[in-house]
């Protein structure tokens, strides 16, 4: 592996030092010759380069045009990986299934979950991420803190994988890092979902009975009708969307433009 890049490249983003963890976040995410992957960030190719060994066709996205010509000259020999520079919120992602791997910059976590959970029509099926500890943290929460993580947490399961060190890194961030993994859940009625979390979390402290009255309904989906609705399970939720969407009697407003 070539050697990490120096910090006066580093822009505030932090590389991947040690090949190990590169290694376990590849196979966090189960890849064969039949997949598409997007590594956002890849840098000079920490990660690139084990991801290439699976055999997945990989879409290696850049913005900074020294790492784009390292990587095209690490990769040349590669036809499973087009490196693609570009910025990370702005590259078109797939319309087919696909994976994402990446050590994210932590400055655009936000917006690239955002892109890749958020949105109605996404494609994404999994995903294995480095992402800063505390971020981590708040995604695997339980209980979800405002609306637009419920939103992401009843269509994916997101679980910590590993904490890292920020002794991994160079140059070291301040704080550590987290290897995260995202799995798509079964299939949620979005319009139904997307109905009950944002009554549900305009006041979170209202008893979920208040958010729909029918109690039956709210026990088949495992919900206890006067639990505070910012305290359920957004995989509760997801049950409960299902439950109300088999009812044909109900109509569900559209989808606002932007969820968030
Ligand atoms: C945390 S580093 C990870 C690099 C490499 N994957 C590794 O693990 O060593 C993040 C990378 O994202 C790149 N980057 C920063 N902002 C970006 C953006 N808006 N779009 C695409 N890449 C970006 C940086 O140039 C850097 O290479």
């Amino acid at each position: 592996m070539p050697a990490a890049p120096r910090a006066r490249h580093s822009g505030g983003v932090h590389f991947l030092a040690v090949p190990r963890i590169a290694r376990k976040l590849v196979q966090s995410c189960p890849l064969d010759h039949t997949d598409l992957v997007v590594e956002f960030g890849a840098g000079q190719g920490a990660i690139t380069t084990h991801l290439a060994e699976t055999g997945a066709r990989i879409l290696a996205v850049e913005r900074d045009p020294e790492f784009i010509r390292k990587l095209h000259n690490r990769f040349a020999q590669r036809d499973n990986v087009r490196v693609i520079q570009a910025d990370a919120r702005q590259v078109p992602l797939p319309h087919k299934r696909f994976s994402v791997v990446a050590s994210i910059p932590y400055a655009l976590s936000t917006a690239l979950l955002r892109r890749l959970l958020g949105s109605r029509r996404t494609t994404l099926t999994r995903a294995a991420l480095i992402v800063e500890w505390g971020f981590a943290r708040r995604l695997a929460a339980t209980v979800p803190r405002d609306l637009e993580q419920a939103w992401w947490a009843a269509r994916f399961e997101i679980r910590i994988a590993s904490r890292i060190s920020a002794h991994c890194f160079s140059p070291p961030p301040r704080v550590d890092s987290a290897h995260i993994v995202v799995t798509r859940g079964k299939p949620v009625p979005e319009r139904p979902l997307w109905t009950l979390l944002a009554t549900a979390y305009r006041d979170p402290h209202q008893p979920v009975r208040r958010v729909v009255a029918r109690p039956r309904t709210l026990r088949a989906a495992g919900i206890d009708p006067t639990r505070p609705a910012g305290l359920v399970a957004p995989t509760a939720w997801a049950e409960l969307a299902r439950h109300l969407a088999a009812d044909r009697g109900l109509h569900w407003p559209p989808l606002p433009r932007r969820i968030r």
